[in-house]
């Protein structure tokens, strides 16, 4: 069983990000520049936000941090979002989710600029993406992509089932996964909290991908000898025994799990770390304007 460092593979990312950086830096380019919305005070949030700025640095990109207090209203968000959508020296940005119940997120994504949308969640980069145009990935798959290129996991043919039908996750992972390219061109299933076979869907499957954001849901019983196992859960379960009071629990039972796979990822250490360098693969692109001008 190989485990997979996302977090080592992430800081690898990060150091080649820098070094293209200096490059264009060296050459009379600007610094890419990523700002970030955050409203409230979600403990998630707040650890992710802060890990994209740090990111942001280490990459020798400028960043700006714009914060809400949770009661914005939805106009507010917007008209903010319409300014960075002007903002010349904004290259891409991106509004934490999730957002407070009294705000549209769809609505706020659809006000972002496709053009800036490094998250790669406005329907224009959802959609280019589904049929293999060049636009923003978002960050999450992409950063799966990466975990399966750089330990040259063999895809093509493969059975993957992708537990999880959200739009950041779960439908984009489906999509790349069958995508004609390596990685992708695997026989893909999507199973969901509605599916009849999911557990005999995944006993089949070659690799899976868990994003039900149901803490400990793969259980050993579900899974071949073999396969590749790869975990986005992230939950917070509450653990008195801890300082922070709780503990990150991913969606695969890792313990009676991974004796199984051939290769798996941890929580933490394993896609968490690639959805921020992903992020920041894309501010890169946007900086360059590589993708739309
Ligand atoms: N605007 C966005 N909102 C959200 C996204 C997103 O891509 N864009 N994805 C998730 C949250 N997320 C990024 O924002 C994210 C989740 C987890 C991690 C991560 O590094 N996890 C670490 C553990 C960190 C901890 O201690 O809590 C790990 O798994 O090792 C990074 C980013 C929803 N919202």
């Amino acid at each position: 069983m190989t485990l997979i460092d996302g977090k080592a593979i992430s800081e690898q990312v990060k150091q080649e990000i820098a070094t293209e950086v200096a490059e264009i830096v060296e050459r009379g380019g600007k610094r890419p520049h990523l700002a970030a919305i955050l409203v409230g005070h979600d403990g998630g949030s707040e650890t992710y936000v802060a890990a994209k700025v740090k990111a942001c640095e280490a990459c020798g990109f400028k960043s700006s941090l714009i914060r809400y207090e949770t009661d914005v209203t939805e106009e507010e968000l917007l008209a903010k979002v319409r300014e960075l959508n002007e903002d010349a020296d904004v290259d891409g940005f991106i509004v934490q989710l999730p957002l407070p119940k009294h705000i549209s997120e769809q609505k706020v994504i659809e006000t972002i600029d496709y053009r800036k949308d490094v998250d790669g969640f406005h329907p224009i980069n959802v959609g280019r993406m589904s049929i293999g145009l060049p636009c923003y990935v978002s960050a999450t798959p992409n950063g799966i992509l990466e975990l399966l290129k750089r330990y040259k996991i063999e895809t093509s043919g493969k059975k993957c089932v992708v537990l999880g039908r959200s739009n950041i996750v779960g439908k984009p992972m489906a999509a790349l996964m069958m995508q004609k390219a390596y990685p992708g061109d695997a026989t893909v299933t999507v199973c969901h909290s509605r599916s009849k076979a999911l557990v005999k869907e995944c006993q089949e499957a070659d690799i899976i991908i868990a994003a039900m954001g149901q803490p400990n849901f793969v259980k050993a019983e579900m899974v071949k000898e073999g396969a590749v196992v790869i975990d986005v859960g992230t939950t917070r379960v509450p653990d008195a025994t801890r300082k922070s009071g709780f503990k990150l629990t991913g969606d695969v039972k890792f313990d009676e799990v991974a004796p199984k796979c051939s290769f798996i990822t941890p929580v933490p250490g394993g896609v968490g770390p690639m959805t921020i360098v992903s992020l920041m693969k894309n501010t890169l692109l946007a900086g360059k304007k590589a993708i739309y001008q």
